[in-house]
């Protein structure tokens, strides 16, 4: 009560939040303008996989009373499940955290973000709707590819940036030597970093001072006309469409007549309220805040991430959109059972308003039936985008080798009906038109960045030569630690790079990459043909110098995931009609039943089940039955161990 003369403001903010509820409430709403722009600080956390996002990010939920210390939080923002088993974080979630800085109560939105380089796109999006970002590096491995990425996406986007050095609670934590990383990477003075421990709370509260004092206010008026950018958007089987918004000017509250930039669309607003980090009504939100805002909208195409909402009388200029991302591998997903088609189909629509990163094209393959072809991020994208397609909507799909985008330009478009233009992108390898009408293939390229102790670069120079990489830059980061730049073919890496990459260095050596454009390329179609019938989903598109020996591999790897059948298979792999590679699998010598004597019944019809079971997951190609994980295993360079 001795307060309450003073503004909201300034009024000693109540460390539990339910009090802050029941002060600021009415009737279970709760009230956010007690907090002016200037006490409003909008920012991220960055840093490589695994140094520690998501630990920090809880400990300052937790100090900020925002969730409580009692229970056991572990990674309180990863609420997908696929992120929980994997420990990574793939979906940016956003939360709102009260907190006293020397008697003034202050908003902080904090955005987590992934941290997989599949997700850079996550991470550019959250970061437009900051003024500043936290930089976490782990003491004891220090600067890697991913926080080199990230700084230059915040440095890009000419953000505030606060180092922080986690983890120094570890044994091996050289906090000294990571400062001079960043001093030495990103011209920022180790004056400037913060070394604490997430795990175990050391100086969070002094991150939280510094994100109020070092990251200025979001620069917005609430007297500007509306003008909201939805940052992210999910879908809620009972709500429809949750849009995430960051509000550029302008208030928000149930009731407005809003309107879609970029459709034209208008919709009523029925609910708004921040991220606590599950969903919090509030009466309004006013400009510089971030929350959320339900509106009706049902149809998942409704709320386009980058969009601006604005009051329907009073329509604003957009703010600039988001890059919209660019998929860098290709591959068909086709229904497991072809009479789940419709579920898998609103499955795949239900995902991609999710994750909008994807794309989806129709597709239809002779033997598997109707499908889709999708375009993703990268292959951790992938697998995580099938895992969520099984774990939430339970669905059942088959997924064939990724590819990459290829070009090809045409020698005489105007001969070849089908194409338009003189130039075309080959998202499916059955649809790669002939040598003969092509004047040049073109193949995507990526600049890799590798970051490495020294004693590895040996085993990465050879393997990056295996990759047809052309090497760019090699700098020193430190005394043990280089830098290496080098131009791969992105189809060099989507599959198992990365994997090759980590077990020659024992995992120390990190990577990441950026697009880097088009290049000429001397490619090949390749047929993977199974007793003589070709295998769609196993056409490849190689260079032509390396045909022979991709063809070789694909089919001793066939060859170990085929099972044995009643009769001898051929597995070749042809170009044209020429016969490059030849592996056989020899039948079967014994009946599975031999060995029961006639006797045993029930042990019989245990081996007969056990067999039915495995049935299902083959699928016939000719009179040929290949199991369905096979398409992944057969295009990986080296064997899963
Ligand atoms: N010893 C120690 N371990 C920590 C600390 N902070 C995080 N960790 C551990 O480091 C691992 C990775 O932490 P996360 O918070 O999941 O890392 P992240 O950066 O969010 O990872 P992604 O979401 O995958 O990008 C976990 O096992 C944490 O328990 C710390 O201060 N000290």
């Amino acid at each position: 009560a001795a307060f309450l003369h003073l503004p909201p403001w300034r009024q000693p903010f109540p460390v539990d939040p339910t009090q802050f509820y029941r002060q600021y409430s009415t009737r279970n709403q709760k009230d956010v303008s007690m907090f002016p722009v200037e006490n409003i600080r909008n920012f991220s956390i960055i840093a490589h996989v695994d140094h520690g996002k998501s630990t920090l990010a809880d400990r300052l939920l937790e100090i900020t009373g925002t969730i409580s210390t009692t229970g056991h939080n572990k990674q309180v923002l990863d609420k997908l499940q696929v992120e929980r088993e994997r420990g990574i974080t793939v979906k940016a979630q956003t939360a709102s955290l009260f907190y006293n800085h020397e008697g003034t109560n202050y908003l902080l939105n904090l955005i987590d973000t992934p941290g997989h380089v599949d997700f850079n796109y996550e991470v550019s999006r959250s970061l437009s709707a900051c003024q500043g970002v936290l930089l976490v590096v782990d003491a004891n491995e220090g600067i890697q590819a991913q926080t080199v990425a990230n700084f230059y996406l915040a440095f890009e986007a000419q953000l505030s940036i606060i180092p922080v050095i986690n983890k120094i609670d570890l044994k091996n934590a050289d906090a000294e030597r990571v400062e001079k990383q960043i001093e030495n990477m990103f011209d920022i003075s180790k004056d400037e970093c913060i070394r604490i421990s997430a795990k175990l709370g050391t100086n969070v509260e002094r991150v939280l001072q510094e994100v109020i004092e070092k990251i200025p206010p979001p620069d917005v008026s609430t007297n500007d006309p509306l003008k909201a950018l939805v940052f992210d958007s999910t879908y809620d089987h009972f709500r429809g469409v949750i849009a995430n918004i960051a509000l550029f000017g302008g208030e928000i509250q149930k009731g407005h007549k809003i309107m879609s930039s970029h459709t034209k669309k208008t919709y009523e607003v029925s609910e708004v309220g921040i991220l606590t980090p599950n969903e919090q009504p509030v009466q309004k939100l006013y400009a510089g805040q971030v929350g959320y805002l339900i509106a009706g909208m049902k149809e998942v195409t409704e709320a386009q991430i980058g969009d601006t909402l604005c009051l329907h009388k009073q329509p604003v200029e957009p703010l600039p959109g988001f890059k919209s991302a660019k998929p860098m591998v290709f591959a068909g997903m086709y229904p497991a059972d072809k009479s789940e088609y419709n579920n898998i189909k609103s499955a795949v629509e239900k995902l991609t308003l999710n994750d909008s990163s994807v794309t989806v094209h129709r597709d239809s393959s002779l033997v598997l039936g109707a499908g889709w072809r999708l375009g993703f991020l990268g292959l951790l994208h992938m697998e995580v985008f099938n895992q969520r397609l099984e774990q939430e909507y339970n669905a059942s799909v088959i997924l064939t080798a990724p590819t990459v985008p290829y070009k090809a330009v045409l020698s005489s478009a105007k001969l070849i009906k089908e194409y338009r233009g003189e130039e075309i992108t080959i998202i499916n390898p059955s649809e790669f038109p002939d040598n003969s009408m092509v004047s040049a293939y073109l193949e995507p390229t990526v600049l890799g960045t590798i970051i490495t102790p020294d004693e590895y670069i040996g085993k990465i120079l050879a393997l990056c030569q295996t990759r047809s990489a052309v090497q760019k830059d090699m700098v020193y980061i430190d005394e043990h630690r280089v830098m290496l730049k080098y131009l791969f073919p992105l189809n060099e890496i989507i599959v198992d790079f990365y994997d090759a990459l980590k077990s020659l260095s024992s995992g120390y050596a990190s990577f990441d990459y950026e697009d880097a454009g088009y290049q000429p390329a001397d490619l090949i179609k390749m047929d993977i043909l199974l007793n003589g019938n070709s295998v769609e989903e196993l056409v490849t598109i190689v260079q032509k110098e390396k045909a022979f020996t991709v063809g070789k591999t694909m089919c001793e790897r066939l060859k170990d995931v085929i099972p044995r059948q009643l009769f001898e298979i051929a597995i070749q792999a042809a170009i044209g009609s020429k016969i490059i590679a030849r592996e056989t699998v020899k039948p079967y010598r014994k009946d599975v039943l031999a060995k029961c004597y006639g006797g045993d019944i029930s042990r019989k019809m245990k081996l007969l089940k056990r067999q039915a079971e495995g049935k299902k997951k083959l699928r016939k190609i000719g009179n040929v039955e290949v199991p369905k994980d096979a398409f992944i295993s057969v295009l990986k360079r080296q064997p899963d161990k």
